[in-house]
């Protein structure tokens, strides 16, 4: 073979070879390509994975910024509730018992148009206004009052057909003997409002009720002593802080009823047209009208007298029955003021930590819990748990829920805190600090729910919580009941000094008065406690204790005694801060029609009858809605203080409030008027019928 010819076989091997080659570099890169997008596959794969990993992750983390933004959501609606609770207003509604709004009085052309006028009075807080009287209303529903409420008083015309004796019997000397309303009428004393000193603040205040019947139960007559003289500068000067019970004789005095001014008041009743017993029974149920804190159906008929005339049992009184009660309230309510008074200052200072809302969407704070429980705690140990029986607003209901934890904590601390200041108030702490079992206990033991038969005690922790949270007036009130009557109140205000304008803060602006700035030397305190017992004609004030000073038993007390003023222009009227609890435009249209030129003073809680009793306004007025309840512990206590200190308490129909029918104050007409003396009470209640009967003509 040639040399060329092996070469060309060579060449031909090798191109056998390299397409041998090429054919599998082609397929290694197929390899090599699947192999890549296998390598592909699983990089995505496993990013998928991570990715996947990733997003649960996020799930996670996002589960839980939305758990917390749910929460966090409902925490803000809990506060905006409370905040709204606390601060809001709840608007008006139709549904209060009130006529006013049909009466139609158009206030600028004085004559009968839109009512909506009243609103805008309303509308308009005391510093808002920038005046200090009722607008200026032309028509003159006063005179029409005058003109028309006597002839149209339906109800007492009910009560004077009802042959049912009452009171027993009533005689008159004679004929001129019957009212004395007259006796009071030009005495009227311009209200002081700053009263730099406590014996001048007296002695403003000092213009009797007047008004003494014989009373022939028994056979035996003998007088009830429900005036009080006129008392003297000297005797004025006794009611000093400092002096003890020396006026308590002063009762003792002998107006006659002026029967002339009393046909005037009930001008259009015809004692002819009925029978002589008719009209007997009459004029028992008008003093039961008129006085409803007449011993005659209090005091009288507490006690079996069946070995004693009436006159003795009555005269006698037993100084000292309920002494012990009285004392040991007294010092409890003492101590539940400055409880209070504590957790005022730090609710400030902090925050509405431990508010909560109660599920009636009222609020409740550590406070209310904390009183129910140390007073119950007292009366339990001093009286023995067998013998005490407590109505009480609080219930364990709220407190012993799960996210309660922290209040009820702070309870228990607040507790104990106080109880370790006992003896300062002549009491005994216990020897060991109280467990949240006790103090549960202690709030629960006040389960009685009242009644007309035996003795229980009524107790509203904080009245007016709303002031409370507001850093506003607030009250602790405690009263005695026994087979129905109040017996016994004990009204504490620890945000109610001498200074009378401090009653009015400016709550609506947030603000509120520093504690410290309320106590001065001639304030005598920045609050006090108010004191009565029924059947003595006597209500007390103490200021709250400072300091490292010890409660003193009876001693530093000072007589109060209602506003001498019967004059209508010059008197104050008090009623409820919150629209939704009385109906402003009612009392409003009342106040008008009276004769009333001031602002009413919008004030929290029952310090206004603490008002009514000091002589710092003349007129507490309450028209809830009809829906609403009245319950005994709102009013127990401040009734029996203004009664015993001159004043009148009744419902708009006249006729005293009945705490002998449970919790709540039942049968009570349309809403409650307390004033300083009769001659406004009986305006006041004249206007309510007048206003009635104006909306159903
Ligand atoms: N709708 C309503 N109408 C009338 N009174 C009401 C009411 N809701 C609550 N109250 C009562 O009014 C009291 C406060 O009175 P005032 O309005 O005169 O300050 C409250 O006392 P508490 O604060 O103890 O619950 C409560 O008992
Ligand atoms: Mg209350």
């Amino acid at each position: 073979m040639s040399e060329n010819a092996a070469r060309k076989e060579e060449i031909k091997k090798l191109t056998t070879e390299l397409d041998g080659l090429r054919s599998d570099n082609v397929v290694t890169n197929e390899k090599i390509e699947e192999m890549q997008r296998e390598h592909d596959m699983i990089s995505e794969m496993s990013a998928a994975e991570d990715a996947r990993a990733d997003a649960t992750e996020l799930r996670k983390v996002l589960g839980e910024k939305e758990s917390r933004r749910d929460s966090l959501e409902k925490e803000l609606e809990t506060l905006k509730k409370l905040a709204n609770i606390i601060w809001g207003e709840a608007d008006e509604s139709d549904d209060h018992i009130v006529p006013y709004p049909e009466i139609k009085t158009d206030i600028h052309q004085g004559t009968l148009g839109s009512s909506s006028k009243f609103d805008t009075i309303e509308g308009q807080s005391a510093s808002e206004s920038g005046t200090n009287s009722w607008p200026d209303l032309s028509l003159s529903s006063a005179a029409k009052i005058d003109q028309d409420f006597l002839g149209s008083f339906d109800d007492l015309d009910r009560i004077f057909s009802n042959d049912d004796p009452i009171f027993g019997y009533v005689s008159f000397e004679n004929s001129d003997a019957l009212w004395s309303s007259k006796d009071t009428s030009n005495s009227s004393v311009p209200l002081h409002l700053e009263t730099p000193n406590q014996a001048n603040a007296l002695r403003n205040r000092s213009e009797p009720l007047g008004i003494e019947v014989e009373y022939n139960a028994t056979g035996t007559t003998f007088n009830l002593g429900y005036s009080i003289d006129r008392i003297t500068p000297a005797e004025k000067e006794q009611q000093d802080f400092g002096q003890n019970n020396q006026l308590k004789a002063q009762k003792k005095s002998h107006d006659k009823i002026d029967g002339k001014a009393l046909q005037e008041f009930y001008g259009s009743w015809s004692p002819s047209s009925i029978t002589s017993g008719q009209f007997q029974n009459q004029l028992e149920t008008l003093l039961e009208f008129r006085f409803p804190f007449s011993p005659f159906n209090e005091v009288g008929t507490s006690e079996s007298s069946d070995s004693h005339p009436k006159s003795v049992t009555f005269l006698a009184m037993e100084e000292d029955k309920y002494a012990k009660e009285l004392e040991v309230a007294v010092r409890v309510v003492h101590v539940a003021c400055a409880l209070c008074g504590r957790v005022q200052e730090r609710l400030l200072e902090t925050s509405n930590d431990h508010v909560v809302s109660k599920d009636d969407d009222s609020p409740v704070t550590v406070a209310d819990f904390s009183v129910q429980a140390t007073i119950s705690w007292f009366l339990s140990e001093i009286f023995g748990v067998q013998n005490v029986s407590i109505v009480a607003e609080e219930d364990i209901q709220t407190i012993s829920k799960d996210e309660s934890a922290g209040l009820l904590e702070d309870v228990v601390n607040t507790v104990n805190e106080s109880l370790a200041f006992a003896s300062k108030y002549g009491l005994q702490s216990p020897e060991t600090t109280l467990g949240s079992s006790e103090i549960l206990e202690a709030i629960a033991r006040c389960n009685s729910t009242g009644g007309p038969s035996g003795r229980y005690w009524v107790l509203d922790p904080v009245d007016g919580t709303l002031g409370f949270v507001r850093g506003d007036q607030y009250a602790v009130a405690l009263a005695l009941i026994e087979d129905g009557k109040v017996v016994l109140g004990v009204l504490g205000c620890p945000n109610y000094p001498v200074k009378t304008e401090w009653l009015n803060y400016h709550y609506q602006h947030h603000q509120t008065t520093p504690q410290s700035s309320l106590t001065t030397p001639d304030t005598g305190g920045k609050g006090c406690v108010l004191y009565a017992k029924r059947g003595s004609g006597e209500a007390w004030l103490q200021s709250l204790i400072d300091g490292e000073k010890m409660l003193e038993w009876p001693n530093r007390a000072r007589l109060i005694r209602v506003s001498s003023i019967d004059d209508p222009a010059l008197a104050t009227l008090c009623e409820p801060v919150e629209r939704a609890n009385s109906n402003h435009s009612f009392t409003a249209g009342l106040a008008h029609s009276v004769g009333l030129k001031k602002q009413p003073l919008r004030v929290h809680s029952m310090v206004k009858y603490a008002a009514i009793a000091r002589g710092d306004a003349e007129i507490f007025m309450k028209f809830a809605k009809c829906s609403y309840k009245e319950k005994i512990w709102d009013h127990a206590a401040g009734v029996v203080i203004v009664e015993e200190a001159g004043g009148v308490v009744t419902d708009a129909g006249g006729r005293p409030l009945d705490f002998s029918k449970g919790m709540y104050l039942e049968g009570l007409d349309r809403g409650i008027i307390a004033c300083s003396g009769v001659t406004l009470h009986e305006k006041f209640i004249g206007a309510v019928y007048a206003s009635w009967d104006s909306s159903n003509l």
